[in-house]
């Protein structure tokens, strides 16, 4: 049986097969023996439901078409996968308490997907005064870079249906941003009901910081699916060149014009983009932001082509000898 991991929580994931039933599923030893394969939010899988047993058995993840894809906070060098063959990424920033370096964060990774991406301006409500709105649109229009900025507000219904109009029937977009700026409430906003715990609600259960636990499509009536992604918290960037290209193109254009074809814009002479922050053309912040994302892409490199070359002498013990 062919289906798609519609929900994956602390549990086993959960399958949607072709004629609609949801399937607990686990893994067949031999995908996660070998390459440690996991199926992920998203995933088609080919899935066999063995007699007697009370769950499916997922047999092969198909190649995904595409991934968001994130250092494993809990291991040196492994890639983590949040979410497979979605069409969008929703970035979600608040008006207050506003990080523009987050949001860079986020932004090269949304990019590295290769999805298109759409930023959020969230709980606009917020805002002191329409000038203090514009400021803050301003500013995250400037970061995005040409990426598309939508000013919601869970008090304004036209606001949702801007974001719903953004998600075609039969697509999936994933929803990142952190803890707290109204993901969940945008949800439920977007479905027309509660299917998904807002902050609200955790202050009276007492439980932990993150409300949402798990990653699971939530199709939303006349459009798509959306994926809540929580516990983002540690986003550790993974392969992120195309991600830092599309998310600072700014630099990238400069970076054309240095004198060095592999200038890292720190003390080279003929620096283009050092000579645009001198000129007040390029923000200082910008290229501290870019220099320091960049070094975390290429030590993640660096350790990640290490442990290859340990893993392949491995693989083959009589090279040693030679
Ligand atoms: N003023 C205002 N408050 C909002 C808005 N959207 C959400 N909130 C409030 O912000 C708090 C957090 O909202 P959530 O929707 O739970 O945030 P979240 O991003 O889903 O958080 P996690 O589920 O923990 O990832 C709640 O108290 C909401 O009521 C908004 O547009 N305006
Ligand atoms: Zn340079």
């Amino acid at each position: 049986m062919r289906g798609v991991v519609v929900k994956l929580d602390r549990g086993y994931p959960l399958v949607r097969v072709a004629d609609g039933r949801e399937v607990r599923c686990e893994h067949a030893t031999a995908l996660v023996k070998g390459a440690d394969v996991r199926a992920t939010t998203g995933d088609v899988v080919e899935v066999s439901a063995p007699e007697g047993h009370d769950k499916g058995i997922i047999e092969e993840v198909l190649p995904r078409r595409r991934a968001f894809v994130r250092k494993d906070p809990t291991e040196r060098v492994a890639a983590q996968v949040l979410a497979a063959n979605f069409d969008k990424v929703f970035v979600a920033e608040p008006l207050v308490g506003l990080n523009i370096r987050r949001l860079e964060r986020e932004l090269v990774l949304a990019h590295e997907s290769g999805a298109e991406v759409v930023v959020l301006l969230t709980k606009a409500d917020l805002a002191e005064s329409p000038d203090d709105l514009a400021r803050a649109k301003d500013l995250v229009s400037r970061v995005a870079q040409g990426t598309e900025v939508l000013v919601v507000s869970a008090e304004d219904p036209t606001s949702v249906e801007a974001v719903r109009e953004r998600l075609p029937q039969g697509e999936v977009a994933i929803l990142l941003g952190k803890s707290g700026v109204g993901k969940s409430s945008l949800v439920n906003l977007l479905v027309g009901e509660e299917v998904q715990a807002t902050g609200a609600v955790r202050k009276t259960d007492g439980r932990g910081r993150h409300t949402t636990v798990s990653r699971e499509m939530v199709p939303i009536p006349g459009a798509g699916c959306v994926v809540d992604m929580p516990g983002v918290r540690g986003l550790a960037l993974w392969d992120a060149d195309e991600g830092m290209r599309t998310a600072f193109s700014d630099i990238d254009a400069l970076a054309a014009q240095c004198k060095f074809r592999d200038c890292k814009h720190e003390s080279e002479p003929g620096c283009a983009v050092r000579a645009a922050v001198e000129a007040g053309e390029l923000a200082p912040e910008r290229l501290e932001s870019y220099i320091r994302l960049r070094d975390e892409s290429d030590e993640l490199r660096r350790r990640n082509e290490e442990a290859q070359r340990i893993k392949s002498r491995r693989g083959h013990p009589r090279r040693r000898k030679g």
